[in-house]
C-alpha cells in the first residue's frame, strides 16, 4: 500500500519504519527541511530517532503537502496533539477521499477538550468510518529496535481497522482491532497524566507501593471517565489501557514519566519542559481531563492534583495527599 505519515517525530518515524518493514511504500511529511533531507537522502532521522542508523529503502520524505498525500491509501497522523488541528487544516481537500486517516496521537486538545478523533475528523472533514486510532504500550525507541510489541487499532468500521492492522503487522509488531475508538483515545491520553504523577513520585524518591497506588487509582479514574464518555470499560483492561500504563509508568523512555520525575527532583515546569526530549502530552492534557471530569460529573482527583502541580507548583507530598479525601469509601 501507499502510506503517508504526517509528522516525523520519534513515534511517527518509528511507526513509518514498522509500515515500511511490513512491505508498504511509506512517505513521511515533515516541516523541517533538515528532517526531510535526512530521511529522503540519507535514510535516517538524526534529530528525532537517532537510534535507527538506516531506515528502510522503501521509506522517503517530502515537505510538500500535496505531494505527500497524493495516491495515499492510508494517512497516519503523528503530530503533537496541541498542534494537530493547525497542522491538519491545510491537508483538508488534499487527502484522497477513500483514504483511512490513522491517529497515533495521545492527547486531548486544550480549551476545546476534544479527543484526537474529534479534532482529526473536524479539521479534515472526515467521516468517522474512515478514522482509526492506534494506541498501546509502544515506546518508540524499543519498537525502532524491533523489540516485540503489540498495539490496538480502533475504527468504527471493523474492516477498516483490520486493513490498518494488516498494514502495520511485522514479525516484531502485532496489531489487535476494536471498534471502541473513544476507549482507545481516552486510554492513550489519560495514561499520560498518570505517568506524570508516577514519575513525580519516583523522582521524589518514593517506591513501589506509592507507584502502584497511583497507577491503580489512576486506572480507576481513567476507566470511570472513559465510560462516562461512551467507552467500553473492557478496553481499559487491555493493551491500550493497563498495558500502556505499565509501559509508560515504568520506563525512563517515556517523556511523560521523565517530565514527572524531573518535577519530583525539584525542577520547575519550565525547567522540566526545557529538559524534555520531545513532547510530554500529559502536560497540556491534564487541564483538559479535569474539564472533561466536570463535564461528565466524574471525580478526577489524580488529574486535579496533577493540575495543581502544573499550575500552582504544589509539592509531590501535597499532590499525593490530595488524591484521597478524608472519608472512608468503598474501593
Ligand atoms: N514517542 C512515543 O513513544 C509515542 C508517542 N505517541 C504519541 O505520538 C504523538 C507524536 O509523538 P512523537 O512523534 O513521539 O513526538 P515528538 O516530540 O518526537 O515529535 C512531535 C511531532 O509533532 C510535530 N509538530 C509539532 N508542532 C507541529 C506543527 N505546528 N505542525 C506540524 N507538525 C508539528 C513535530 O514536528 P517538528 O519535528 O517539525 O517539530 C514532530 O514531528 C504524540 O501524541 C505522542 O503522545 C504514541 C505512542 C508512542
Ligand atoms: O505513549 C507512549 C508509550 O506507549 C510514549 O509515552 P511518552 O509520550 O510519555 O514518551
Amino acid at each position: 500500500m501507499n502510506i503517508t505519515v504526517l509528522g516525523a517525530g520519534a513515534w511517527g518515524t518509528a511507526f513509518g519504519k514498522v509500515l515500511a518493514d511490513a512491505g508498504n511504500d511509506v512517505t513521511m511529511w515533515a516541516i523541517e527541511p533538515e528532517i526531510v533531507e535526512g530521511i529522503r537522502d540519507r535514510h535516517c532521522n538524526e534529530v528525532r530517532l537517532p537510534v535507527v542508523e538506516q531506515l528502510p529503502a522503501n521509506m522517503t520524505a517530502t515537505g510538500d503537502r500535496a505531494e505527500a498525500v497524493r495516491g495515499a491509501e492510508i494517512v497516519v497522523v503523528a503530530i503533537a496533539a496541541q498542534f494537530a488541528r493547525v497542522a491538519l487544516e491545510p491537508f483538508n481537500g488534499l487527502i484522497p477521499p477513500n483514504a483511512i486517516v490513522v491517529s497515533l496521537m495521545k492527547g486531548i486538545e486544550r480549551n476545546t477538550n476534544k479527543r484526537m478523533d474529534e479534532v482529526v475528523c473536524e479539521s479534515l472533514g472526515l467521516d468517522a468510518s474512515h478514522f482509526a486510532a492506534v494506541s498501546g504500550p509502544n515506546l518508540s525507541k524499543e519498537i525502532a529496535q524491533e523489540q516485540p510489541a503489540a498495539t490496538v487499532v480502533a475504527c468504527e468500521d471493523i474492516d477498516n481497522a483490520k486493513k490498518v492492522a494488516r498494514a502495520c503487522t511485522t514479525n516484531y509488531f502485532k496489531a489487535f482491532v476494536t471498534t471502541d475508538v473513544i476507549g482507545l483515545e481516552m486510554c492513550g491520553s489519560l495514561k499520560n497524566v498518570v505517568a506524570l504523577a508516577v514519575g513525580m513520585a519516583r523522582g521524589a524518591g518514593y517506591g513501589e507501593n506509592t507507584a502502584a497506588m497511583i497507577e491503580t487509582r489512576g486506572l480507576a479514574e481513567l476507566t470511570a471517565l472513559g465510560e462516562a464518555a461512551g467507552a467500553n470499560p473492557k478496553t481499559f483492561a487491555g493493551l491500550a489501557g493497563v498495558g500502556d500504563l505499565i509501559a509508560t509508568c515504568g520506563s525512563p523512555l517515556s517523556r511523560n514519566y521523565t517530565f514527572g520525575a524531573n518535577l519530583g527532583k525539584g525542577m520547575s515546569k519550565d525547567e522540566a519542559t526545557k529538559a524534555s526530549n520531545g513532547v510530554a502530552e500529559g502536560v497540556p492534557t491534564t487541564a483538559a481531563v479535569v474539564a472533561l471530569g466536570e463535564r461528565y460529573g466524574v471525580p478526577t482527583p489524580l488529574a486535579s492534583a496533577m493540575n495543581r502541580v502544573l499550575e500552582e507548583g504544589i509539592s509531590c507530598a501535597d499532590m499525593l495527599a490530595q488524591l484521597f479525601g478524608s472519608d472512608i469509601t468503598v474501593e
